[in-house]
């Protein structure tokens, strides 16, 4: 849903530094590797310490990466297989060290052996999510669907509730349930949309393997 309708806005908004940063000679990888390498010094360095508002802070300066990295390669008229390799494998380090960050943290200081768990299955969900289309597409299907949560949703909720429940170490009460429960929401929304995925793949493969089968009695029976 983010993708579809928030796409656009953030084109608008990122496409001067995009442009900006193409007249300074940085390239479009350039931008894929360092706001990926930012990501997991923001996921790494400050969520398995508990500081989830500096965090989110380091993350969200470097995420938007993403967005800028396709803008600068369509400007330029760049875009190549090996930009879209290197944006989609890096996307997947940079959301296993948000989630992995979350695990740590439960794991340690955070002393929540079912929250520890519940952050191992956000991430290891949203690897499934991203992988069902990859898969489904090499194999040449369309997979015409993209489910409940999708990545830039699974990254919305986590990381504003991880701001948000980072102001406690600032004394604002109450703020700290809200972590727990986006994580509950992302674990369940990637389930689902795993479930939607794999259905989809499932009825297109069929219908590609019942196309096949057609063509080749056609063929057989001329
Ligand atoms: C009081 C202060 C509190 C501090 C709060 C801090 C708030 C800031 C918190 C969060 C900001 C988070 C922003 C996250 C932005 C995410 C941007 C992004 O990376 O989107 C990527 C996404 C997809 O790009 P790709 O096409 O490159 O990726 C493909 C896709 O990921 C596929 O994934 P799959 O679904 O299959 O898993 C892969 O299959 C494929 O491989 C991959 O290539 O881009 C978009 O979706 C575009 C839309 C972005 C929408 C961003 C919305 C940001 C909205 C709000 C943020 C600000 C909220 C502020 C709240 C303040 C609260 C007080
Ligand atoms: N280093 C890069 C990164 C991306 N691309 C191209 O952009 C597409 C992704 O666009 P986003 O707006 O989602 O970043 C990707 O499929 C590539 O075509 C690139 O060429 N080089
Ligand atoms: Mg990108
Ligand atoms: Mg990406």
């Amino acid at each position: 849903m983010l993708n579809k309708y928030a796409r656009a806005f953030f084109t608008r908004v990122l496409t001067p530094i995009a442009a900006f940063l193409l007249r300074r000679g940085v390239s479009p990888d350039a931008v894929t590797l360092i706001g990926t390498a930012g990501v997991m010094a923001g996921a790494l360095v400050f969520f398995p310490r508990g500081e989830f508002f500096w965090g989110t802070i380091v993350i969200t300066l470097f995420v938007f990466s993403d967005l800028i990295d396709g803008n600068m390669a369509r400007q330029a008229g760049i875009s190549s297989r090996w930009g879209a390799f290197l944006d989609s494998t890096l996307d997947r380090v940079a959301d296993a060290a948000i989630f992995g960050g979350f695990a740590l943290w439960y794991a340690g200081r955070g002393d929540d052996n079912v929250l520890c768990a519940v952050s191992i299955f956000c991430l290891a969900s949203g690897q499934v999510v991203s992988y069902t289309k990859a898969r489904g597409e090499a194999i040449g299907l369309p997979v015409a669907v993209n489910g409940l949560v999708e990545r830039a949703e699974r990254l919305v909720i986590s990381l504003v509730a991880a701001g948000l429940a980072g102001l406690h170490a600032f004394g604002v009460p109450g703020v700290d349930v809200l972590l727990p429960i986006a994580l509950w929401i992302v674990a369940v929304g990637s389930a689902v949309t795993i479930g939607q995925r794999v259905v989809t793949v499932r009825r297109e493969s069929a219908e590609a393997d019942a196309a096949d089968a057609a063509g080749r009695s056609e063929a057989g029976a001329a």
